[in-house]
């Protein structure tokens, strides 16, 4: 069981901000993620566009922003749990929660932040009859720990950033790698798709395009999988493993059952400390909803620091919280 002050669902810019405010406080935070990295939407979604509404950045691409937030938080030691979805809360006798993902990680914690931004991201499946008889048996829906695939033969499905860059990452590691895409161009970055067609051209990847899936097969485990070409032949392809990355969609997912306020699938908050109606349990970023709510990255910055300054109390009840400037006193760790 993994002990902490504060537990934080979601590890986008909005958890990260939290971890350091957090830390001012001398309060300590363990994030979860169901996804296999940190950085929220800005790392999944949009790692290279620029945003140009941060305080003291011009301008400063998804990804610089998530990676400067990484050294920001590094003196207070934050401990993660990613690629794990957070499934149930339980309340303890006296006040504080059992958190719980669908690997049975378990938490024990005195306050939740809920920073679950659009939610978890599920996957987008293709549709295939035989996909679910091998979930878990060589499908998988996102490269969590690329080592696995060492010397596996795999299939990748997909035409955006996804695919092409897992493609290109995995031919050095698998002993086969086959990119399956239905269209002859790819909506990926251009300088990805170009060296994706350059490994095809050098035989280090077999690239299948114009090509519908059609089916998965194997006895207990995967062994082949299904493709018809324009001219409708069926084509086999070996395959321990099939990687269909057709991009994520969000959902609020199991945060909907935890008897929260919600309101078009974001969780009700006061404004004054983005407390819900669950004493203990607060919500920020772009989960929450309020008259007047921007979900924007520099709105949820301000609810992170006013969300810790109302969970001391949960976590130091016997001490009064004096505020300090990071100015005054530095920025002092545990
Ligand atoms: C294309 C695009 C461009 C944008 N540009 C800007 C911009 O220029 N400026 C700006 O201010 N904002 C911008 N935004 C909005 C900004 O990205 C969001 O406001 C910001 O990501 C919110 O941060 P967050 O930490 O609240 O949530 P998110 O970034 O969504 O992170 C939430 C995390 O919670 C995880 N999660 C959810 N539920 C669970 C669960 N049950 N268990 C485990 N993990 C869970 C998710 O996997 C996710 O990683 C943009 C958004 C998009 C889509």
């Amino acid at each position: 069981m993994i002990n902490t002050d504060i537990c934080i669902i979601g590890a986008g810019p909005v958890g990260l901000f939290a971890v350091f405010e957090a830390g001012l406080l001398k309060m300590r935070c363990h994030l979860i993620d169901v996804l296999p990295q940190v950085g929220g939407q800005l790392s999944e979604i949009y790692p290279h566009k620029p945003i140009y509404d941060i305080p003291g950045y011009p301008s400063i691409t998804a990804q610089e922003l998530i990676d400067k937030q990484l050294e920001q938080i590094k003196p207070f030691d934050p401990t993660f749990t990613l690629g794990e979805r957070v499934e149930h809360i339980t309340k303890q006798d006296d006040g504080s929660f059992i958190v719980e993902t669908n690997d049975h990680t378990m938490v024990h914690t005195q306050v939740i932040v809920i920073a679950g931004g659009l939610g978890c991201f599920e996957p987008r499946k293709p549709e295939i009859p035989n996909l679910h008889l091998f979930e878990g048996k060589g499908v998988d829906y996102m490269v969590k720990d690329p080592a696995k695939y060492r010397d596996k033969k795999i299939v990748i499905a997909g035409g955006g950033d996804s695919a092409l860059d897992w493609t290109f990452h995995l031919a050095d590691i698998a002993q086969q790698v086959t990119l399956i895409h239905r269209s002859d161009s790819f909506r990926g970055a251009p300088d990805s798709a170009e060296k994706v067609f350059k490994l095809a051209q050098q035989g280090k990847i077999n690239l299948l395009l114009s090509h519908n899936l059609t089916n998965i097969h194997g006895n207990d485990y995967l062994s082949h999988v299904e493709t018809t070409n324009k001219e409708k032949e069926v084509i086999a392809t070996d395959a321990d493993y099939f990687i269909p990355l057709y991009g994520l969609t969000p959902k609020l997912g199991p945060i909907a059952d935890w008897g929260l306020n919600i309101d078009k699938n974001a969780i009700e908050v006061n404004t004054f400390d983005y407390s819900t109606n669950i004493e203990r349990i607060y919500a920020i970023g772009d989960i929450n909803t309020y008259p007047g709510k921007l979900k924007l990255i520099l709105c949820g910055y301000h609810e992170a620091a006013l969300m810790c300054q109302s969970a001391f109390k949960f976590v130091y009840p016997d001490q009064k919280l004096t505020f300090k400037y990071t100015t005054v006193n530095g920025i002092n760790t545990f």
